[in-house]
């Protein structure tokens, strides 16, 4: 389990994060969401126990890190953006050089890396790491962050610039990670990266957490808001004139007329049906494009 209890980080009287209070249970996969600078990777660090809080504790299974940073350290699995390896040797001699780290070794350290290389679809694999593709890269990164067995993983963008077999991997081995009961915290600036595996979504911008919570929670929150534009499609059999509405954003028209889509302050179907009808033109088709959940949260963030 992580707690955040009023966490506070301030670099030069700027708060970089601004009293964050938050809880991750076992078993859960917490998606810290945010844009550049917003927080996530400083909170990471407090995390670990590689930065020091201004105020406000971080506490791994009820341990706060500052005060017993050795004992956390060994409950934490930790894979930053860029995870360093020895290009020159394979999986299996880099796991076991981390595995010394933590004092395993022999049949011990061999059962681990085998269950570990298993686990993240590397096992059998005896070229070098320096061979190794973005996607098998993070793999083992996550085999790395893992060797020492930890009850809680942190990991920092771990799908930053992989291909989307990449990303369905790494998910997959995320959601086996989670059924072994540890606790999970994902860091992104991608919706997508963290909407289809987390359990629960905290959204971080300048420092505090502006909303949390399911997938479904963030979807309902976000269906009371009023959206500041809406989209029309409308499909025509014939050439459609063009619009003209002082609600209307933009419009872009198919080549031959008969497709529009049209951005606008308030729905005006009505309107543009009465246009159509006029022209003696029937629509196919008028209607709205569902906004999607992404298009929605981000813009929590220029709120
Ligand atoms: N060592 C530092 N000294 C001064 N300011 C810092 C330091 N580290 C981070 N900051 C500032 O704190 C804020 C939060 O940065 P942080 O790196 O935690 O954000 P982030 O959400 O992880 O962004 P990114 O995705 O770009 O890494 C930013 O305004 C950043 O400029």
């Amino acid at each position: 389990m992580i707690e955040f209890r009023h966490l506070v980080k301030e670099y030069n009287g700027v708060r970089a994060v601004d009293d964050l209070c938050l809880t991750i249970g076992d078993g859960e996969i917490y998606g810290l969401l945010g844009p550049n600078g917003a927080g996530k990777s400083t909170t990471i660090l407090m995390l670990i126990g590689l930065i020091q809080p201004t105020s406000g504790e971080c506490l791994v299974n009820g341990v706060e890190v500052s005060k017993n940073p050795i004992e956390v350290k060994k409950q934490i699995g930790y894979m930053p953006e860029d995870v360093g390896f020895y290009t020159n040797l394979d999986a299996w001699q880099n796991l076991e050089y981390s595995a010394s780290f933590y004092g395993l070794s022999g049949e011990e350290a061999d059962e681990r890396i085998e269950y570990l290389l298993g686990l993240v679809g590397l096992k059998g694999v005896t070229k070098k790491v320096g061979g190794y593709s973005k996607g098998m890269r993070q793999r083992l990164g996550v085999a790395k962050a893992l060797i020492n067995n930890p009850s809680v993983v942190v990991l920092d963008e771990p799908t930053a610039n992989l291909d989307p077999q990449g990303v369905s991997d790494y998910r997959s081995i995320l959601r086996d990670v989670a059924k072994e009961g540890k606790t999970i915290l994902v860091s992104s600036h991608i919706l997508a990266e963290v909407s289809k595996v987390s359990t629960k979504i905290g959204i971080l911008q300048r420092g505090r957490l502006i909303r949390e919570g399911t997938w479904e929670e963030l979807a309902n929150a976000i269906g009371d808001l009023n959206l500041p534009e809406i989209r029309i499609n409308i499909e025509t059999r014939s050439k459609m004139p063009e619009f003209s509405h002082p609600d209307i954003v933009s419009a872009d028209y198919r080549k031959d007329g008969t497709v529009a889509h049209i951005v606008a302050k308030s729905d005006i179907r009505d309107q543009l049906a009465d246009v159509l009808y006029k022209n003696n033109i029937a629509p196919r088709q008028i209607g709205l494009d569902s906004i999607t959940l992404e298009d929605a949260i981000l813009s929590y963030y220029n709120e």
